[in-house]
This record gives C-alpha cells, structure tokens and sequence, in this order.
C-alpha cells in the first residue's frame, strides 16, 4: 500500500493508458517520477477506483500556464486518507494490477470485441490510424479499457468500466458499449441516408418536371398546373403592375424558383401570385361625366325616382367640375370631390342595386356589388394574413378582379347589416376603404402590397338607416328611397318588368305582340296581389302571369290582352285584403303605420283585458323602447280614466295584454304610442276604431303626441292598404308635403297635438251605453 496524492478529474475519467496534462496548480506540489491517485468525480462525488499516474515533467502550455503531464499505469482503490501541511489529501491506495488467464472465453470476447470496433471506426470515417492504434494493444485488460476513449459514451458507463476489477467481467462490459454505439452510429447513419436520398428524389423529379413543361410547350398545351417561373415571368410583364408589385412578384417568383415544385408551399406561392396578377393593375375604363347624357341613362332604366336621379345628377356635375377645373386629386383624393359616399336607403325592391348599375353605366364604368350582408369579420373585407391556412384575399380584392378594371362603380350592398364581434370591426376596414386620405394605399392582408382605391366610386345601400354603424354613416350622404305610391308600380310595371318579364317568357310584347296589357289589370296586380313597398312581389306576380300566358300562346290560342278576367285567371285568388274593415270590427284593435326594415306597412294592435294581477303583458317581439311605450299609454289611460268614462272597476284586478302582429318580426321604436293608447281606450269604453283610420306618433305621460320618423313610407303603406284618415303628429306636418300629389289626393291627413284630439278622430261615437258597462 502506497500514500499516494489525490487528484480529481472533474466528470472525465482517466484510464491506464492515456495520459493527460493538468494545470499544476490543481494537480498540487509533485516532482517527476512520483504517482498520484487521478479519481474521477462528478458533482463533488468521487468514485470507488482511480487511476494511478505516472508524473512525468512540467511543461508550459501556450497560454502561459504550467502544466504536469500524467500517464495512468494502473488501477488503484483509495482507502483512508489525511490532509497535508498544504491543505491536500493524500489517500492510501491498493494498486491492482490486471491478472488474468487467456482462456477461450477471453479469446473469442478480445476477437469480438475487435470486429465490433472496427465497424465502429469504420462508420466514423476513421483514417487508419485507429485500427493501427487498437492493433497494437496486446492486453485484454487494456484492450478492454480502450472503451474509454469513445466519445459517445457516457461518463457514468465509464466510471463502471474504471470500477470493473475483473478483466473478464471488464472485456464483457467493454463490448457491450461498443455494440451500443456502433448500433447508435448505425441508425443516424441510415436516417442520414434516407434523407439523402429524399433530396435526390426531389431533384430528379424538379428536372423530370421541367422536361414536362418543356415538352408541353412543345405540344403547345399549357402548362397543367399554373405556370412556370417563365410563365409568371411573361405574365408580370404583360400585366404592367406598378413597380412595387412588380418587386412583391419578382421576391415571390424567387422563392417559387427556390422550393421544390412539389412542396406544399410552391402551390401557395403559386396561388398568391395568381392572385396578385389577377388584379386589373393597368386597366381602366375611360370615364364619362356627361351629366345631361347621364340623366338619359338614367331614365332610360328607371322609372319615376326622380329626386335620387336629381342627385346623381349633382353629384356627377360636381365630379366633372372638379376634373375640368384640375382640383388636384393628390391632395384631396378623387372621392372627395363629394367627400362623402352616396348611400341609398330603402325598402328591399325599390331598384337601389340596380341604380347603382345605371350609375356605372352612366358614367362608362364597370360595375360590382359587394355584399356585406352578415359580414362579421374584418378578415372578409381585408383578407387573411398569408400565414393562415387556406387565407385568401378579401372581398374588395375580389370586387376589383371580378371588374377588370381600378376604376369600376363598386355597390357596397346591406352596409347595415354589417355586424362587429371578436373577430373585429368590417365596418373598421370599410372606413379606411371609403376615406379619401387612406384609400390610396389600401392594403389587403393577403396580398399585402398597397393598391390604390382612390379611383374607384363607392355606393353603398342599406334598408335602414338606425342599424348603419355611426361613424360610417358620418361618410355617408344618404338619399332615401320610400317606397313606390301604386300609380308609380303600375308605371314601372308597364315600361319595365312586364315587357322584361315578356321576353324572358319567349314571347313579344308591343302593339303587334303576342301580349299587350291594360293598366287596369296591372293596377290589379299591384293592389290584390302584391303588398310591399318595392316591386319584388310585383316583379313575380307578372312573371307567374308571363309564364301561364306563354304556355296558353303555345297550346295555340292567338294573341293576349291582359285584362282583369285574365289576372284573375292566373293569379287565382286575391292574395291582399284590405284588412282593416274587418280587423277593426271589434272594440281593442288599433290600425298603426310602421316602418320596418322591409318598408313601410301597417299593422294592427290588439288589447285584451282580463281578471288576474299581471298588470300588463306585452307580446310580439317588442324592443324595450316599445314596452316603455305600451306603459306609457296604460298608465295615461289609467289617469284619464274619468274623463275617457272609463269606472274606476275597469282596471281593479285587471291585468292587459297588448300584442303587436306579426309576432315572429321584432320591432322597436316609441312610434306605436298613440297607437296602443287607442287600442287601450277602445277596449275600455268599447268604442271600435274607425275602420278607415291609421295612425302613427310617440305618446307622453301627459298625453302630448310627438314627432316620429318615416312618414312618407308610413303614409304610402296606409294607401296602398286602402286607409284614407291618416292621423300623424302635428309636428310631422311639413313631412306630408313629401307624400306624391297623387296620393296625397285621395287621402285626409289629421295633424294632432294630443291624444285627445286622435281619439276623436279614430274611435267610433259611443252608441250604445250599455258598453260602458260591459267594458266595466
Ligand atoms: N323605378 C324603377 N324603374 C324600373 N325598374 C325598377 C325600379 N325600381 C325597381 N326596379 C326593378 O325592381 C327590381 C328590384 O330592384 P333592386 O334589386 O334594385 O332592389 P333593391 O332596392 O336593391 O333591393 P334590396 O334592398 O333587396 O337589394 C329590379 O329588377 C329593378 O330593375
């Protein structure tokens, strides 16, 4: 037993056989020609066995620092051990040199143990002199520690290796860890292959693909799969973008270029460069702003309207005054000539679509509707980052494609049923799109180039004003369409639907047609078989009426005069009633006039009353301001109850029940007022309201009447439905001078101020006094 010095070896193990060169400050106060004990630890741990090393001289490594070079010679335990007058420890150790038998077993374990290294060598590319180096050791034992010089295995398996004191046992482990690796060394070599052989596969099919197109174009058939580089080269050049776009397709066609043809992403390169030179960069329409021209197209295709034409009128005077004078568009930006967005608003069938249509016909231009019905996400305008999976461009990217040209007339169709949720405000995106200062560079997520929309003209329709998000409305100036008054539906039916209508069917229209119609009969049309503020219904009704007389004229008969028999034949029964006669028959019905989002119409409010302590029920889908209404005109009632000679009875223990028709419609609005206190009174004192009567107005707890909107479509739907006593706040007044003469004529309007004053107009004289009681 020897004391030697300890030397640790910080997570490395040194084996018999290797030498190393430690700094001499770690290794500690030692000649050449002593030994030290070289124990390998890890994380402050020291293991069982060390190495004993031979010190031969100092040397001075480059860095300046003195170093002592150690050759292990053999393996020693440490035993016990004391600390120095240096502060080192010094261990006792057993040497134990390796001694063994060469039996078979050992034998063929050396041999195997060759080959496997060998493999290993090989695999590592090593140059030779490995082999030679494994050649020259004689010594199972040091054969075994050769395991110790891999790389690849870990420190603890060589610890292990240190600690085997057995030659055998030691050999037998040795191998173990040479096959492991050699079986690691294989699996990355064949995943390296496979890998290899991938890439070689796809270049070969990269030149096969060429080949194809090449031979394609020799055949003179296209290419299948949308374009070559060269393709999108020819086509860049063809579609004169802009130099920003040409750079965005040139970086785009590069990357194209450098992903292999067959790679998922060459298809989405390929499909965004569709896109981007699908866009008509270069094409526009010459425009024209021939104001006297235009109002020709306009009356060619529209009949009556004449207020919405007059304004289209201005509004393109006003662009081409502009032109001519040079106001600079670079500051101002095209659209600000009228700075705002001509928005139609009206009942659906009023012929807002297709005005717009004549708008862009009008001035020369290409025209595209861009529905935004129910368009909820900011991305459908703008398109989705290229980043999403299957993004595509947004609506307006779309539009331009689809008209050709940078400068079409685009209708921005329903902008009030935009609706905003998480996914983002449209409504947002439509504003920069409409504002004159930003739409020059407006950027679509997806193409993320800038295009500029300061060419295009914007119209926008809407059923309904309220439900138009606020600030989009501040861009809009807005020309109502009310509804059309019967006579306007028969015109409009006689010069367009109906001979439309007629050539659709096969047939001929005119004097020497197969079918001529009577205004008579159409005038039947629109008032028994249609009810709406437009001419949809209208539109229908003559094409059924078209179609039947078609296929009589090709069973034979000669030709057709539309007449009311003939209506009545095809149409079969009268679809509308004049409801109020009946509906009114019973004291608690009240003829109202509402606006809704499909124009104006009349509606009839019911009251009922009945014992319980419910107080009051609404019913119909009412909005809140609504019921405040229906509580309203209750508790005036309630209050006014003496003078109404109403008992006091009438309400004790008494619950009411209100209910607004069509149920399944919701609606809003303070303009059912006077309406429901008039149900309310009528119910009460059992006065039926007159059946010629509507009415229309906001109630106050003190029972004034006050102003409401849409009196032109309201007053329109009371004519249409054979009313003719129109009740309306006193200070709607200046709205009847709205109401088309015609129509005017044939009705009595009662401006009033209190509800007082429209109960003496709607309800019946009180007959018979024995209502009071029954009421009671
Ligand atoms: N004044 C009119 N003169 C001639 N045709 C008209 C007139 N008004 C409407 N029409 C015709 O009625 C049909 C319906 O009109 P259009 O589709 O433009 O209605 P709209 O107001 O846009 O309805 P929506 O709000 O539902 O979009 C069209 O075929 C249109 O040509």
């Amino acid at each position: 037993m020897t004391e030697l010095l300890l030397v640790p070896v910080d997570d490395n193990v040194v084996f018999p056989g290797m030498t190393v060169v430690i700094p001499a400050a770690e290794v500690g106060p030692v000649e050449a020609g002593e030994q030290v004990l070289l124990v390998p630890r890890h994380e402050g741990t020291f293991a069982g066995v060390g190495t004993v090393a031979d010190v031969s001289e100092r040397t001075r490594l480059p860095n300046g620092v003195t170093a002592v070079q150690l050759t292990g010679v053999g393996r020693g335990r440490a035993g016990s051990g004391r600390t120095d007058d240096d502060g080192r420890l010094r261990v006792d150790v057993t040497e134990h040199p390796d001694a063994v038998e060469r039996d078979g077993r050992i034998r063929e374990l050396e041999t195997t143990y060759r080959a496997v290294v060998e493999e290993v060598l090989e695999l590592r590319g090593d140059d030779g002199r490995g082999a030679a180096f494994l050649r020259g050791i004689d010594e199972p034992g040091a054969l075994a520690d050769t395991a110790g010089w891999a790389p690849e295995i870990p420190y603890d398996e060589k610890v292990s290796l240190l600690g085997t004191l057995d030659v055998r046992e030691r050999l037998e482990l040795a191998l173990r860890l040479q096959r492991e690796r050699l079986a690691e060394l294989q699996v990355r070599k064949s995943l390296r292959e496979d890998v290899e052989s991938g890439a070689a596969k796809q270049q070969r099919e990269y030149v096969l693909r060429r080949q194809l197109e090449a031979i394609r174009k020799e055949l003179g058939e296209g290419s299948g799969d949308g374009g070559s580089g060269d393709d999108y080269r020819a086509k860049i050049a063809e579609a004169g973008v802009p130099d920003h776009v040409r750079e965005q397709a040139e970086r785009e066609l590069a990357r194209l270029e450098r992903t292999g043809e067959q790679s998922g992403e060459s298809s989405m390169i390929r499909t965004y460069l569709d896109w981007l030179l699908a866009l008509p960069w270069s094409q526009r329409s010459e425009e024209q702003l021939d104001p006297t021209a235009a109002r020709g197209v306009l009356d060619a295709d529209h009949t009556g309207l004449e207020d919405v034409k007059d304004r289209i009128v201005e509004y393109l005077a006003v662009r081409k005054l502009r032109r001519d004078r040079g106001v600079e568009e670079d500051k101002l930006g095209s659209n600000s000539g009228q700075g705002t967005i001509l928005t139609l608003v009206g009942p659906p069938g009023t012929g807002k679509t297709s005005i717009g249509e004549s708008v862009a016909r009008a001035m020369g231009r290409q025209f595209v509707r861009m529905s935004l019905g129910g368009v909820r996400d900011e991305a459908e305008i703008r398109g989705h980052r290229r980043t999403y999976v299957g993004a595509l461009p947004g609506r307006l990217v779309r539009a331009l494609r689809d008209a050709g040209t940078m400068n079409p007339v685009i209708l921005l169709d329903e902008v009030d049923k935009v609706g905003a949720d998480w996914r983002g405000d449209p409504s947002a995106a439509l504003l920069e799109v409409l504002d004159p200062a930003q739409n020059h560079a407006f950027r679509d997520h997806y193409l993320d180039v800038e295009i500029d929309l300061s060419q295009v003209v914007f119209l926008a329709t809407a059923n309904q004003m309220d439900t138009i998000p606020g600030p989009l409305l501040d861009r809009m100036e807005v020309i109502s369409f009310d509804g059309y008054t019967v006579e306007e539906k028969v015109a409009i039916a006689r010069d367009h639907l109906l001979p439309r209508q007629i050539a659709s069917a096969g047939l001929t229209g005119g004097p020497d047609g197969d079918v001529t119609a009577g205004e008579s009969a159409l005038r039947l049309v629109v008032s028994e078989y249609t009810r709406e503020s437009g001419v949809r219904q209208l539109d229908r009704s003559l094409g059924k009426l078209t179609r039947k007389i078609a296929t009589e004229i090709a069973s034979g008969s000669g030709t057709v005069v539309v007449d009311t028999d003939v209506v009545r034949r095809h149409l079969g029964r009268q679809k509308v009633f004049t409801e109020s006669v009946e509906r009114t028959a019973v004291p608690g019905v009240a003829t109202g006039m509402a606006v809704t989002s499909a124009g104006g119409d009349v509606l009839f409010i019911e009251a009922a009353s009945m014992t319980g302590d419910e107080g009051l029920v609404l019913t119909g889908q009412l909005g809140d301001v609504m019921k405040e209404s229906a509580r309203i005109a209750l508790s005036w009632v309630r209050s006014h109850a003496a003078e109404l000679g109403i008992a006091e009875e009438a309400f004790a223990g008494k619950s009411f029940h209100v209910h607004v028709p069509a149920g399944a419609i919701p609606k809003d609005g303070p303009s059912a007022g006077v309406t429901m206190a008039t149900a309310l009174v009528s119910l009460l004192t059992g006065r039926p309201v007159r059946h010629t009567v509507a009415m229309t107005g906001e109630l106050t707890l003190q029972g004034r009447v006050l102003p409401i909107g849409g009196v032109k479509q309201k007053v329109l739907a009371a004519h249409a439905a054979g009313l003719t006593q129109i009740v309306v706040p006193e200070r709607n007044r200046a709205d009847l001078d709205d109401v088309p003469a015609d129509v005017a004529a044939q009705l009595q309007f009662h401006p009033s101020m209190t509800i007082t004053e429209v109960l003496d107009t709607a309800l019946e004289p009180a007959t018979d006094p024995a209502a009071l009681e029954v009421a009671a």
